[in-house]
């Protein structure tokens, strides 16, 4: 059934710096008060959403006395700490003023890395939703260093579409769409209306930000697709100036790039993108060719598949599987600690029962794994 017929949608929109800032780089109140006012035609159509903004660093750098965007880590936190108030002030007085109420979320990559403050996050973003109140999502970026950064918004916003489970992702920045090559450097750059799959070309096409305020360009929007795909979730990408561009886009009348994920892709549920994007694995375990070739078509692996375990770590730790030529095939939940898997590989079901007192036939189920070849996305991107 197509988005255009069904109401009650779980809607994840996320703006980019550039639509939301003047020339001079401040936060453009009209620009911000129009893509509420189309926000809001979806809240009174029945539909949830959840906003990714953009826009602390833009909105703050030249009250900190930057002339330009500054580089330096301290200077961008200290801009967005600015930026960061000003921009939420703009958004609650505009929501307010349609009668819906909005709510700020700073996230870090370690929020999500933890699973219990992943799954937490998900439990307060349904109830806001559930309120009716429009969450306001953006990286906490006065806070976060360099190495924990989910480093664009764009990633930030796929990843939170799978955390809640999003019927459709979209993506707005100052293009409409994804073009064969970026029209600024080739003015015969074609626009791609539909992608069922992110082809190496693609890939290829997709450059930096050509703005002063923009961060991740086309490369960090195709890296968030990738990541919606694999999680089952259609995405837009467009122009946030176009007018009605979020509500045209619900009913798939907006001119854009629509992403639709093929019906055999990977579709993760929520446990196994948490698995796949946001874990940090604790050790290794080197299977055969057999049981590399069984977990592609999405089986268990049994201890009697495994050749080597590498580093130390407990029950429920989230360990790398390798192939025997060293090669990372994916990523799951070990059922058992490395000690006792040093134990038990190389033996069959019924002989594990003879060397450890108990657990279960797998070393890993196939729930709990994610295999890198059935998807065309780097795990823990
Ligand atoms: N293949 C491409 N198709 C469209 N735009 C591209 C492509 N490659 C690079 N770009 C650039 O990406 C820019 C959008 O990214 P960015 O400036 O980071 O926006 P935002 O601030 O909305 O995240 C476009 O303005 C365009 O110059
Ligand atoms: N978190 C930063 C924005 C990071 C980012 O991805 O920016 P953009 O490429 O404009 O979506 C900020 O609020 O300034």
């Amino acid at each position: 059934m197509s988005l255009s017929t069904i109401k009650n949608k779980r809607i994840v929109v996320k703006i980019g710096s550039s639509s939301l800032t003047s020339r001079h780089g401040e936060i453009s109140r009209r620009k911000l008060e129009r893509l509420v006012d189309e926000i809001v035609m979806l809240k009174d159509d029945g539909h949830e959403v959840v906003l990714v903004s953009s826009g602390a660093v833009a909105a703050g750098y030249r009250k900190l006395g930057c002339l330009s965007r500054p580089t330096s880590l301290p200077e961008k936190q200290a801009a967005a700490s600015i930026g960061q108030g000003l921009l939420m002030e703009a958004y609650s007085e505009r929501f307010i003023s349609h009668g819906y109420t909005a709510s700020q979320i700073l996230i870090t990559r370690s929020d999500f890395s933890d699973k219990k403050r992943y799954n937490n996050a998900r439990n307060t973003i349904n109830v806001l939703l559930d309120r009716g109140i429009v969450p306001i999502i953006n990286e906490n970026d006065t806070i976060t260093v360099e190495r924990l950064k989910f480093g664009d918004n764009d990633t930030l916003s796929a990843k939170v579409s799978g955390l809640v489970n999003a019927d459709q992702l979209l993506i707005l920045s100052d293009i409409d769409g994804l073009y064969t090559e970026d029209p600024r450097n080739n003015p015969d750059a074609r626009l791609l209306e539909e992608v069922y799959e992110i082809t190496p070309e693609i890939e290829a096409s997709a450059g930096d930000s050509a703005s002063e305020v923009g961060t991740g360009g086309m490369r960090s929007k195709i890296d968030a697709v990738k990541i919606a795909m694999a999680s089952g979730i259609p995405s837009f990408l467009g122009d946030a100036a176009k007018p009605n561009i979020i509500y045209n886009a619900v009913q798939e009348t907006a001119r854009g790039t629509y992403f639709t994920p093929q019906d055999d892709s990977e579709n993760l549920d929520v446990r196994r993108q948490w698995i796949a994007f946001h874990s940090g694995p604790e050790g290794e375990i080197v299977v055969s060719d057999e049981a590399k070739a069984e977990i592609t078509e999405h089986k268990s692996l049994y201890p009697t598949g495994i050749e080597y375990v590498e580093g130390y770590f407990k029950k429920g730790a989230v360990v790398r599987i390798k192939d025997i030529d060293g090669i990372q095939i994916g990523l799951g939940v070990s059922n058992y600690s490395s000690k006792d898997l040093i134990k038990i590989k190389g033996h069959t079901k019924e002989e594990i029962a003879d060397i450890i007192d108990f657990g279960p036939q797998e070393a890993i189920n196939n729930a709990d794994l994610v295999c890198h070849t059935r998807l065309a996305v780097p795990l823990l991107s």
